[in-house]
């Protein structure tokens, strides 16, 4: 089938320019010529030691050649860079560009950045981000490692009092970084003033080993991520100057007068960008696990419909079209939105450094709580949708599907567990309704405006505006829901702690659908701003899958369900409309072959072809005969004989 549109052309769209779209081809293309920077052998035929080997082995190969193929001034052409060699299997710098560089530009000082900022960038030195413990994580006021100040030498002094203290998880720590932003309890003359980054050495920049008072190592292997080195990280007493608290925000004087930073969260900021970016991030993995099962789905024939000929192609099955194409909408959904929160995001951090103005951070710590456990629950919904539409191909990790899903459901827990991170938002919420019912609408933020609209009568959603207003009140009337349930509690004298716990999935049910709402608000907003006509036609038909599908999702919370059933007879025929274009609108995303590292969904087609190559150069098939074979089943079967 032939697709209406031009896939150089979307990926502009997908990508926010024409530039990008063709510098990603550009840099995909010279990746293709340098061997030194392909996997030397399939990754899952490796084990951890070979993988982190690996990993590290194209990661100096990728250092030296990165000044010839980009701008290493450019964000996103280095990101692409970084997909295309190294995967997302972890890698030694995977939380220096993530966490480290960001958290010191988001809380060191000009003369911190003077010192640190330049040898990071040129990777000096290599940095992570060392905040989660062994025994929390959700939790932060609960953390245990200490930053005593001594005002005596002026050095602060690190430690972890206990075995739940020490630092579990932080990626790249284990065994790859010298340098770790460290959130540590600032205590001042016994006073604990709350987590604090500090800049900390962990180990000696000429022979990589651990400084005396460090304990450091790697947690073992995990679902996915196991060419990364998360690591563990405990302190005995490790002293660290003055100037290694990160105090754009919040100070030390050197006689231990505190000074408090302008919001009290504004410690915050690395884990507010990476949530920021975590729509865009999901995306590309829910797109990755869709091109192979849809590229593997216009070949694979199975079965027959009209034509008692020829089978048909799975593709063409409605419970295939089903199964992924409302996730290709979701995709898209999601970059879309990622760009417009990645924007708010650079917005508030302009307006918190340069005019230290924090009114924002409260908008943008809902929002991206929210966005980021939506998004990274329904990523691993559709990824693991993908790896069915497989069949028994799917399971084999050929496909590296389930490499993806591991990847990507790691995101509902790090940067916050979902259920967390969903409660976060409905306080937000609960606010909102309760300024509301003081009769402070006014106060409502533009996202939580509709939250005070009227109900109005369900009908059946003609025009797009219908579907947003449909959901819109959804939304309200669960959140309404859940605040008057936790309120009924507090005024029957329950206290405000246990009230919200007994309220808390309905609190939860709220969140989602508030999220969902500005993911389908900003779906159609985009797509509505598109000039280029041909492209707009198949993106709306995109959105005709989306609002229908959302729709049909969230019925439980219509009064009319009767409404349901020309939803569904509109999903049916806007699956139908997409078929023509569902495979484009993936390969729009220009994934290369090197990058999707897939044997099923490779470019070519020929999935059989390529199957049977793949498991031949398993490691099993190098003899006909293994040795476990000679060493226990054979006389095992000898034995049976006699
Ligand atoms: C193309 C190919 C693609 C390939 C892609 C490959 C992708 C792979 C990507 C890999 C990247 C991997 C990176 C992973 C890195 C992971 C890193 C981490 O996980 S770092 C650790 C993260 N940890 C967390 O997120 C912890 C979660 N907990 C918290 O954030 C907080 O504790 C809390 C938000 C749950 C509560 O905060 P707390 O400080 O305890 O606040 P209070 O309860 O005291 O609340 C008081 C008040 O403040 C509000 N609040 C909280 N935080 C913020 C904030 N940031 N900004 C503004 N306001 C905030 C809170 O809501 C309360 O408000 P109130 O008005 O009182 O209701
Ligand atoms: C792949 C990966 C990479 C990571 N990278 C880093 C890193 O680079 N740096 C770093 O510092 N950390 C990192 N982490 C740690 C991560 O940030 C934490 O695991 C995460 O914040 C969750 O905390 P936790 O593990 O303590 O879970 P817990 O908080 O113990 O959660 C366990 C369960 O308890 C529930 N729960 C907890 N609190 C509440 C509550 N208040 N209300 C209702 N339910 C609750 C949760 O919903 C969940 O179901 C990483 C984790 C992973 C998986």
């Amino acid at each position: 089938m032939t697709a209406t549109f031009d896939t150089d052309r979307m990926a502009a769209v997908i990508y926010g320019s024409e530039k990008l779209a063709s510098r990603r081809r550009e840099i995909s293309a010279a990746v293709s010529r340098i061997p030194e920077l392909h996997d030397s052998r399939p990754l899952p035929f490796m084990d951890r030691l070979e993988k982190v080997t690996e990993m590290t082995r194209k990661l100096a190969a990728l250092n030296k050649h990165l000044p010839d193929i980009i701008d290493p001034n450019d964000y996103e052409e280095g990101l692409h860079l970084y997909h295309e060699v190294m995967g997302m299997e972890g890698h030694p710098l995977a939380l220096h560009e993530v966490m480290f560089i960001p958290g010191l530009i988001g809380q060191g000082s000009d003369e911190q950045y003077e010192k640190w900022l330049g040898r990071a960038r040129r990777r000096e030195i290599i940095g992570c981000y060392a905040q989660t413990e062994l025994g929390h994580g959700s939790n932060l006021r609960s953390l245990e490692t200490t930053a005593s100040y001594d005002p005596s030498t002026r050095e602060f002094i690190i430690h972890t009092p206990q075995i739940t203290a020490l630092k579990w998880w932080p990626g790249a720590l284990g065994k790859s970084s010298n340098y770790a932003i460290v959130v540590a309890n600032l205590i001042i003359r016994d006073r604990n003033l709350g987590p604090h980054p500090f800049m900390v050495q962990l180990r000696d920049e000429e022979t990589h080993r651990p400084l005396q008072g460090i304990t450091v190592g790697d947690i073992g292997p995990k679902m996915a991520f196991n060419g990364g080195d998360n690591g563990f990280l405990g302190f005995d007493n490790y002293r660290i100057p003055l100037g290694n608290l990160l105090n754009r925000h919040a100070r030390v004087e050197e006689d231990g007068i505190y000074v408090k930073p302008p919001h009290a969260k504004v410690g915050h900021s690395a884990m507010i960008r990476v949530r920021s970016h975590m729509a865009t991030g999901q995306a590309w993995l829910l797109a990755h696990s869709l091109i192979i099962a849809v590229r593997y789905s216009a070949v694979r024939r199975q079965g027959f419909l009209e034509d008692k000929t020829r089978e048909v192609k799975i593709l063409d099955y409605q419970t295939q079209q089903y199964r992924l194409f409302p996730s290709i909408a979701r995709a898209y959904a999601f970059i879309f939105c990622g760009f417009e929160t990645i924007r708010l995001y650079d917005q508030l951090i302009l307006d918190v450094n340069k005019h230290g103005n924090t009114s924002g951070m409260a908008d943008l710590h809902a929002l991206t709580s929210g966005l980021k456990s939506v998004v990274t629950y329904q990523t691993g919904e559709g990824i693991e949708q993908a790896r069915m539409a497989c069949g028994g191909h799917g399971y084999s990790m050929a496909s590296y599907i389930s490499e993806i899903y591991g990847v990507a459901i790691g995101g509902c827990t790090y940067e916050g567990e979902n259920m967390v991170m969903l409660l976060q938002l409905a306080r937000y919420l609960v606010k909102s309704v309760e300024l509301i019912k003081n009769g402070k609408s006014k106060e409502l933020g533009p996202m939580v405006a509709y939250l005070a609209e009227p109900d109005t009568q369900e009908k059946t959603p003609l025009e797009l505006k219908d579907y947003v207003k449909l959901f819109q009140m959804m939304s309200k009337r669960q959140s309404w829901k859940a605040t008057e349930r936790y309120l009924k509690l507090v005024e029957g004298g329950v206290s405000r702690d246990v009230a919200w716990n007994k309220t808390a999935v309905e609190l939860t049910r709220a969140s989602r659908l508030h999220t969902r709402l500005y993911i389908m608000e900003t779906f159609i907003r985009r797509v509505s701003s598109i000039e280029d006509m041909n492209l707009r036609m198949v993106l709306r038909d995109l959105v005709n899958v989306h609002v229908n599908y959302e729709l049909l999702d969230c019925g439980i919370y219509l009064h009319d369900v009767s409404l349901l059933d020309s939803i569904k007879n509109q999903l049916y025929s806007s699956l139908h409309s997409l078929r023509p274009n569902a495979l484009s609108l993936l390969d729009s995303f220009q994934f290369s072959d090197i990058q999707l590292r897939s044997v099923l969904g490779r470019r070519d087609g020929h999935v059989y072809e390529n199957l049977f190559e793949w498991a031949k150069s398993s490691p099993l098939n190098v003899s006909d005969v293994l040795p476990s074979v000679d060493r226990y089943l054979r006389p095992m079967m000898e034995k049976a004989k006699l």
